[in-house]
């Protein structure tokens, strides 16, 4: 068989345009480019990612129509769906360009992110074979087919009785877990969720996810799917030194870091979404303080009900942490979960987040938000029983007694051990003959094949 030189080939990657969706697909771009692949990156000019971060890719924005009014409403799922709506002509326009300018890179794959569906009516338009990247846990996938099924059965919403009952046959799921959406309409989130999770003419599904986290989701899946699976993460893992950050990084943490003690320090962010009221900041604010173990803690700029977090933090608390906790806007988080002076992270338990804390073997306090992070909370707790979830509505006690769970007392030693095992177990699917490792080669095989 004739070998084809890769440098001509190109591969076209559509992100979703939020942070927890560009930093996966920029991963898997930056993985395949150093197999040869030529990278050109379509993007919205909503959220464009920055293209000095990679400077190998090509990148090509494309109008998305939103108005200024949808942006600043903030409806990630309204975002969403009109993004399908508005891109179709824009990006079949943008790539009937680029072949037509450079015949010899010839685009051999489509991959988008699986809520960018509309990709794959184009790809099958312009006869370019596509694959999906999924970003969020198998496990959440399973799940929300559960919520989609109880809601055609009338049983959703579920009364405030059922919350805390297991979900027939989604052990150890709770119906409080299922990732519902508190974000829009269930006509909207529906939408969305059936038309990212149906795979029409896609050649193959990449999850960002590691086999030994998910073993029976991923059985599962592979029965229901016609097309072929694979689990390559955690991409953040595959390629280390890509950057894609939305908001500019404050590196002063890790100088800050650099002066704590080993495993001392607990590291707290809620992801690029999640927001909290003033009152829950306050909470945190003195759990914190009133653990008495050093903190970094993230507060993302509108991420307290659109407030500034300086005139929002409770009076008296700078003073009283004082040089035992840093604040910051965003944080070079990978750095920071790699860091040795840290021991603990309080997060939302977005994919992403989740997959950073357990490939370094950092415990974690869980706080979901919405949809997946719910499920990977409960997983987090109960199944991989590496951390411990805050059931009720923030106070400082219960959020005092957590850190030091997580961080110092005895009661914690096994959850701390076993994240340093989990660490090893990914490591492992990582190397030579491991399933990340293996799929790995196996998507590339399938992009050559194509
Ligand atoms: O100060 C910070 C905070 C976060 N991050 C990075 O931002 C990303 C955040 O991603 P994630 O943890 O997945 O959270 P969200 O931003 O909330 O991600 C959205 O997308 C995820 C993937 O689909 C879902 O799991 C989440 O529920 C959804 O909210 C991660 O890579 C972090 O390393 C930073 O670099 N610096």
């Amino acid at each position: 068989m004739e070998k084809k030189t890769q440098s001509s080939q190109r591969l076209v990657l559509f992100p979703c345009p939020y942070q927890g969706h560009i930093n996966p697909m920029l991963q898997l771009g930056t993985f395949l480019h150093s197999k040869g692949f030529s990278i050109t990156v379509v993007h919205t000019h909503f959220n464009s990612p920055n293209p000095s971060n990679h400077p190998e890719f090509t990148f090509f924005p494309i109008p998305d129509g939103l108005t200024a009014d949808e942006i600043s409403s903030g409806n990630i799922m309204a975002i969403l769906l009109a993004l399908n709506a508005n891109c179709k002509a824009s990006f079949e326009q943008t790539l009937t360009e680029v072949m037509e300018k450079e015949p010899q890179n010839k685009i051999i794959c489509i991959i988008h992110d699986d809520i960018m569906y509309f990709s794959e009516a184009v790809a099958r338009h312009l006869n370019i074979p596509s694959i999906m990247l999924r970003t969020t846990s198998v496990t959440n996938f399973l799940a929300r087919s559960a919520v989609l099924q109880l809601h055609s059965e009338d049983h959703l919403p579920f009364p405030d009785s059922l919350s805390l009952n297991p979900v027939p046959q989604f052990h150890p799921l709770r119906f409080k877990d299922l990732p519902t959406s508190n974000l829009d309409t269930f006509e909207n989130y529906s939408k969305l969720a059936v038309n990212a999770g149906n795979v029409r003419t896609a050649s193959a599904i990449i999850w960002n996810t590691v086999d030994c986290l998910e073993q029976s989701s991923l059985a599962q899946i592979q029965q229901q799917c016609q097309v072929p699976i694979f689990s390559i993460g955690p991409l953040h893992k595959i390629a280390p030194a890509a950057s894609s950050s939305l908001l500019e990084e404050d590196t002063s943490c890790i100088a800050w870091l650099e002066k704590q003690s080993h495993k001392s320090v607990i590291y707290v962010s809620l992801g690029s979404v999640a927001s909290i009221g003033e009152k829950e900041l306050g909470e945190m604010a003195w759990g914190l303080a009133n653990s008495n173990q050093p903190f970094l803690w993230v507060i993302r700029p509108g991420s307290i009900c659109g407030l500034n977090w300086n005139e929002t933090l409770p009076q008296g608390f700078i003073e009283a942490v004082g040089e035992r906790g840093c604040i910051v806007k965003w944080a070079p988080q990978r750095e920071v979960l790699t860091h040795g002076a840290v021991g603990g992270f309080w997060s939302h338990c977005g994919w992403n987040s989740t997959l950073e804390s357990l490939s370094e073997g950092v415990p974690m306090i869980c706080t979901p938000s919405f949809g997946d992070q719910k499920v990977h909370a409960r997983y987090i707790s109960q199944v991989w029983r590496v951390g411990v979830q805050l059931e009720n509505e923030l106070e400082r006690g219960e959020i005092e007694r957590a850190v030091r769970t997580l961080m110092v007392d005895d009661d914690g030693e096994g959850m701390r051990v076993r994240a340093k095992d989990l660490k090893e177990k990914i490591e492992v699917c990582m190397k030579r003959g491991g399933s990340s490792y293996s799929f790995l080669n196996k998507l590339v095989e399938l992009i050559m094949s194509l």
